[in-house]
């Protein structure tokens, strides 16, 4: 029998459907209502709730079929193509899909929507790699998104992205322009002063400059902001993360078994300090033989997987040792926009890094599927 709070959640819910639908359409057309019958039922790892009706723009009817415009509430424009052609053969009809990325979310830091810090326990594990790879797949789902290098005393994010000879500009001696590239916009101590001088700085003055690079970069409107962190779990990183306002952490590791004891204390240091850890990427996970196609773990097996069990966080991406990823990280270029298979891994993980922000932070998306039972 249903109590009284499940009946008022059904009749809400209902009313919810009806009203959305109404405003989108006027008046209920059986074709329209099924393809958001059909979106709201497609389920992946990025989409676990699949695609809410309020997130629908406008569906126009096109010659040959449907042409339905988003507003996807996190970065994950790629998708579209996966959608269609479970649209395609749930409703036997075409249907184009465009999608506009507008975060929900409230702001976290000034125009900042959030903060991700990417993190390692032990160095060269690739944990700058990864940030401005991830950071490239993000851009190309459609985001807002910038890079703050806090790697204060190794700052690599100028030669990853092949722009060493730049120097910061200011409009008004307050506030330093971020460099930008292939719309990412970024900042980093080593657009400022040279590398040999970054790398005595003691503790206080690397926290200070991390605050400074932070809170003195007009950053303008952001969806995502990536801080590429110093390696390691000591006091410095601590007291970094403490004063970033971040969303979470992804940890980078590899599946050697020291990298992968460095990064469980990396986890427990985020756990001591309250910041969700939205997963673990390993990487060099494994390489691909160029000429039998059969994959080598070269550093061990599953410990990225194990470990992540272990402690409940979801492993994110498994990305292979790759000369490609190398080569073009040496030479600055946006992996994105290149052909190469190894870039699939970060478009994966910089989606599922935008659906977790965007289910941690939405209250909304709760309200509208947890039931009582008094
Ligand atoms: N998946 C990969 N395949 C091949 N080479 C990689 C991969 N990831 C990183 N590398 C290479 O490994 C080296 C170290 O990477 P990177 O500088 O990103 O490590 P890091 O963890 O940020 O180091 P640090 O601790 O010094 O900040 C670089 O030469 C980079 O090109």
């Amino acid at each position: 029998m249903l109590h009284n709070s499940e009946v008022f959640f059904i009749i809400r819910a209902r009313f919810i459907f009806m009203f959305g639908l109404n405003k989108l359409f006027g008046k209920l057309n059986p074709e329209k209502t099924a393809i958001l019958t059909a979106l709201s039922q497609y389920k992946s790892a990025v989409f676990p709730f699949g695609i809410a009706n309020d997130w629908v723009e406008k569906v126009d009817k096109t010659n040959d079929g449907f042409e339905v415009h988003l507003n996807l509430p996190f970065a994950a424009k790629s998708a579209l193509l996966d959608i269609e052609a479970e649209l395609l053969e749930k409703t036997q009809t075409k249907i184009s899909l465009s999608a506009e990325i507008a975060l929900t979310s409230t702001n976290k830091f000034k125009q900042i929507k959030h903060i991700v810090l990417v993190a390692s326990g032990k160095g060269g594990v690739g944990k700058s790699t990864s940030a401005v790879n991830l950071v490239y797949a993000m851009a190309e789902q459609g985001a807002k998104v910038g890079i703050l290098d806090a790697d204060i005393y190794g700052p690599s994010i100028p030669s990853l992205f092949g722009l060493e000879d730049e120097k910061p500009t200011t409009k008004d001696n307050k506030t330093l322009q971020p460099i930008i590239k292939d719309g990412i916009k970024m900042q980093s101590i080593g657009f400022l002063v040279p590398a040999e001088d970054a790398t005595v700085w003691r503790g206080p003055m690397a926290s200070q400059a991390l605050n400074q690079l932070l809170n003195e970069t007009d950053w303008g409107e952001l969806d995502y902001l990536f801080v590429d962190m110093p390696p390691g779990t000591g006091d410095i990183q601590l007291t970094m993360t403490q004063k970033v306002p971040a969303s979470g952490a992804v940890i980078i590791t590899t599946p050697q078994d020291l990298a992968l004891a460095d990064a469980q204390k990396g986890i427990a240091m985020f756990n001591q300090v309250n910041l969700p850890i939205l997963g673990l990427i390993e990487n060099m996970s494994h390489y691909i033989c160029g000429h039998c196609g059969g994959k080598n773990h070269v550093f061990g097996q599953q410990g990225g997987e194990r470990l992540a069990s272990r402690h409940g966080v979801p492993l994110l991406a498994e990305i292979p040792l790759d000369i490609e990823i190398r080569t073009h990280s040496e030479q600055g270029l946006n992996i994105a926009k290149q052909p190469i298979k190894a870039t699939e891994n970060y478009t994966a993980c910089s989606q599922l890094i935008a659906s977790m922000l965007h289910y941690q932070s939405s209250t909304d998306s709760q309200v509208e599927i947890v039931m009582t039972d008094d």
